[in-house]
C-alpha cells in the first residue's frame, strides 16, 4: 500500500510547464528582492490586452510546454537552487489550472517554500499550503471582466494559511479606481500596486526593448495619485526585473 501511495503522490497528476528558470530575484510586489526559482505553467483562462508573458498563455506556444511530474519538475528546482532551500514562485499563465497540491507538499518536506501569483477567477483548496498568496485581480485597461465572487472565493480558499495578499497592475485612472473598489472588498489584504510596463500589442520578442519612459512616466503618475488619494496602505513598486532585465524571458 505504501508503495502505490508514494508512487501516486511523487507521479502525481502531471503539471503543465511553460519554463523553469532561476534563481533570480522576485521582481514585483511583496517579495521584490528575494532569490527565488521560478515554475511557470503553460495555459490561462484570461487573455489580457498587455499580458507580458503570452509564452505561456496562448495555444500558439503549446509546443513548448511540456508535461511534468512532481519528480521531474523538483529535480529541476533542485539543480537550479543547489539544493538549497529557497523561494519557489508558480506563475503562469494561470497556475491555479494546474494541480500543484503535490508539488507544495513535496517541497514543503524539503524545506522550500511556496508563493503564487494568479488573477483570482480559480479557487482551489491547496491555496491554504502555500505560504504566500498573490490575487492580482485584472482592471479595466486588461479588457477582462471581473468576478468579484470568484475573488472572494481564492481569499476564503486561503483563509487561514498563507499570507494573502492583492497586487495591481495599473495604467490609468479606471485601473486605479478598480483597485480602490477591490482593495475595499477585502480590507484585511495588503495592496501592491505596480505600473504596466508596455502598452498593448505585447512584444513579439523575448528580449524587447522596454519603453522605460512610459513606464517611468506611469510610476510618476501612481505615485502622484496615491499621494492625493492618501492611500497610505498601498505600497508603490515598479517590476525590479523589467528595469534590470526588459521583457526577456527567464530572468
Ligand atoms: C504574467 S502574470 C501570471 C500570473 C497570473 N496569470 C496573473 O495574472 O496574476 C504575473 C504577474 O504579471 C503581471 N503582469 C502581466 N502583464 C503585465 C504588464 N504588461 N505590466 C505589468 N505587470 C504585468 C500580472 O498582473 C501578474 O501580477
Ligand atoms: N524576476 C521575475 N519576477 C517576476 N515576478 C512575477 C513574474 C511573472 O512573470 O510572473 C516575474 C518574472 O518573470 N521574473
Ligand atoms: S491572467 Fe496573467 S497570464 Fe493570463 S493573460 Fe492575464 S496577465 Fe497574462
Ligand atoms: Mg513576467
Amino acid at each position: 500500500m505504501g508503495g502505490v501511495s508514494s508512487v501516486t503522490e511523487a507521479g502525481g497528476s502531471l503539471i503543465r510547464v511553460s519554463e523553469i528558470f532561476g534563481p533570480t530575484i522576485q521582481g514585483e510586489g511583496v517579495l521584490i528582492g528575494q532569490p527565488t526559482v521560478f515554475v511557470r505553467t503553460g495555459g490561462c483562462d484570461f487573455r489580457c490586452s498587455w499580458c507580458d508573458s503570452l509564452h505561456a498563455v496562448e495555444s500558439r506556444f503549446r509546443a513548448d510546454w511540456q508535461s511534468m511530474s512532481v519528480a521531474a519538475i523538483w529535480s529541476e528546482v533542485e539543480r537550479l537552487s543547489g539544493g538549497r532551500p529557497l523561494m519557489v514562485s508558480l506563475s503562469g499563465g494561470n497556475p491555479a489550472i494546474q494541480p500543484l497540491g503535490g508539488l507544495i507538499a513535496h517541497g514543503h518536506a524539503r524545506g522550500y517554500r511556496f508563493a503564487l501569483e494568479t488573477q483570482g477567477s480559480i479557487a482551489r483548496d491547496w491555496f491554504a499550503d502555500l505560504d504566500v498568496l498573490v490575487l492580482s485581480p485584472k482592471p479595466p485597461s486588461s479588457g477582462m471582466a471581473f468576478d468579484p465572487q470568484a475573488l472572494l472565493a481564492s481569499v476564503e480558499a486561503a483563509s487561514g494559511g498563507p499570507r494573502t495578499v492583492l497586487k495591481f497592475v495599473i495604467f490609468d485612472e479606471a485601473d486605479f479606481a478598480f483597485a480602490w473598489e477591490v482593495a475595499a472588498l477585502c480590507r484585511s489584504l495588503p495592496v501592491y500596486l505596480q505600473p504596466g510596463n508596455h502598452t498593448p500589442p505585447p512584444p513579439e520578442t523575448d528580449d524587447a526593448v522596454i519603453d522605460l519612459d512610459g513606464i517611468m512616466g506611469r510610476m510618476h503618475w501612481l505615485l502622484d495619485r496615491v499621494m492625493a488619494e492618501g492611500w497610505f496602505a498601498a505600497t508603490v513598486l515598479p517590476q525590479l526585473h523589467v528595469l534590470l532585465w526588459g521583457n526577456r524571458r527567464g530572468v
